[in-house]
C-alpha cells in the first residue's frame, strides 16, 4: 500500500502535545489527513510550509518517524481538522465548498508576519513577531476564523467593504469562537495567539467590543473610507456590533450554542448576499430561527431582541 493513514504525535505552539492524522509512504510520513468523510470524493487536509518566504502553497511536509515538531504545522493541521469536524458533524457541511474540497494550510509565511488569511485558495498563516502575536495557526479561533472566510465566499459572498464586510468579518468571529468552544464567558478572539508576553488580553472581546475599541451599539458606527488605513470602511471594527448581537443572543437564557451557530450558519448561507447590510442579517436570523425553531420561539424572540439591543432595528 503505498498510502495509508497514519497517527502521529505533535508538539504545538503552545507547548502542549497532540495527536495527528498524517499519511504514511514509502520512506516516512506527510502531513496530510485522509481520515475525513471527504476522502470519499478524494478531498484531504494537507499542511505546508512557505519556509520564510510568500510562495505558496510551499512546500508540504513530511516527517520521517512520524513526530512533529513544527509547532505552527502542528497546530495549522490539527485546527483545520477540528474546523472541518465541526462543520460537518454540526452544520452538515463537507468542507469549506460543501464538495469535500481538499483544505490546504501554509504555515512560515514570510518573515515574523503578523497576519493569516484565506487567499481564495487556501490558509496561510505568518508566524508573528513574537511581541504582536506568536504564530498565528496556535489559536483554533483563528484558524475557524480563517476557513470561515471561506466558506463566507462560496456562499453570501459578502463584499469585503462596509456593512457587508463588517458582517464577513463577524460570522468568522462567530463560528471561530463557536469552533473554539471555549468556556470563555468574554467570547474573545485570538487570546491564545496575539502578544504572548501579556496575559488575559485578545484582538476581539464579543462581549465587550469596546475593550479593544470596537463599537458595540449603531449609534456608536465608525464611517471609516474603503480604504486599506480605512479597513475598508472599518470590517475589523464595525463588527463589533453584530458580534454584541451574537453574544447577546447565545447569552440569552434557553439559547444553547449549537442551536446559536445553526441559526447563524443557516443565515449566512440561505439568506444574506454580497451586499447585505446589518439589518439584512437582523432579518436573515430571525428569518433562520423561525425556520429552525418557530415563528414565536425562544430563539426567534431573542435574535429580534438581540439585534434591537445594539440598535439594528
Ligand atoms: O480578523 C482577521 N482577519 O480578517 C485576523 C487578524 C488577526 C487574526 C488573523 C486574521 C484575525
Ligand atoms: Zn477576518
Amino acid at each position: 500500500v503505498n498510502h495509508a493513514a497514519a497517527t502521529g504525535t505533535g508538539t504545538g505552539v503552545l507547548g502542549d502535545t497532540k495527536t495527528l492524522n498524517t499519511d504514511s509512504y514509502s520512506s516516512g510520513y506527510y502531513l496530510r489527513d485522509i481520515t475525513k468523510p471527504m476522502y470519499s470524493t478524494g478531498g484531504k487536509i494537507e499542511t505546508y510550509t512557505a519556509n520564510y518566504g510568500t510562495a505558496l502553497p510551499g512546500t508540504l511536509l513530511t516527517d520521517a518517524d512520524n513526530v512533529w515538531t513544527d509547532r505552527a504545522a502542528v497546530d495549522a493541521h490539527y485546527y483545520a481538522g477540528k474546523t472541518y469536524d465541526y462543520y460537518y458533524n454540526k452544520l452538515g457541511r463537507n468542507s469549506f465548498d460543501n464538495r469535500g474540497a481538499t483544505m490546504k494550510s501554509t504555515v512560515h509565511y514570510s518573515r515574523n508576519y503578523n497576519n493569516a488569511f484565506w487567499n481564495g485558495t487556501q490558509m496561510v498563516y505568518g508566524d508573528g513577531d513574537g511581541r504582536q502575536f506568536t504564530s498565528l495557526s496556535g489559536a483554533l479561533d483563528v484558524v475557524a476564523h480563517e476557513i470561515t472566510h471561506a466558506v463566507t465566499e462560496r456562499t453570501a459572498g459578502l463584499v469585503y467593504e462596509y456593512q457587508p464586510g463588517a458582517l464577513n468579518e463577524s460570522f468568522s468571529d462567530v463560528l471561530g469562537n463557536l469552533v473554539e468552544n471555549k468556556n470563555d464567558p468574554k467570547w474573545l478572539l485570538g487570546e491564545d495567539v496575539t502578544t504572548p508576553g501579556i496575559a488575559g488580553d485578545a484582538l476581539r472581546s464579543m462581549s465587550n467590543p469596546n475593550e479593544y475599541d470596537q463599537p458595540d451599539h449603531m449609534n456608536e458606527y465608525r464611517n471609516l473610507p474603503n480604504t486599506r488605513e480605512g479597513d475598508w470602511g472599518g470590517v475589523h471594527i464595525n463588527s463589533g456590533i453584530p458580534n454584541k448581537a451574537f453574544y447577546n443572543f447565545v447569552t440569552t437564557p434557553g439559547i444553547t450554542k449549537d442551536n446559536a451557530g445553526k441559526i447563524w450558519y443557516r443565515a449566512l448561507t440561505q439568506y444574506l448576499t454580497s451586499y447585505s447590510q446589518f439589518v439584512d442579517a437582523r432579518n436573515a436570523t430571525i428569518q433562520a430561527a423561525t425556520d429552525l425553531f418557530g415563528a414565536n420561539s425562544t430563539e426567534a424572540t431573542a435574535v429580534a431582541n438581540a439585534w434591537t439591543s445594539v440598535g439594528v432595528v
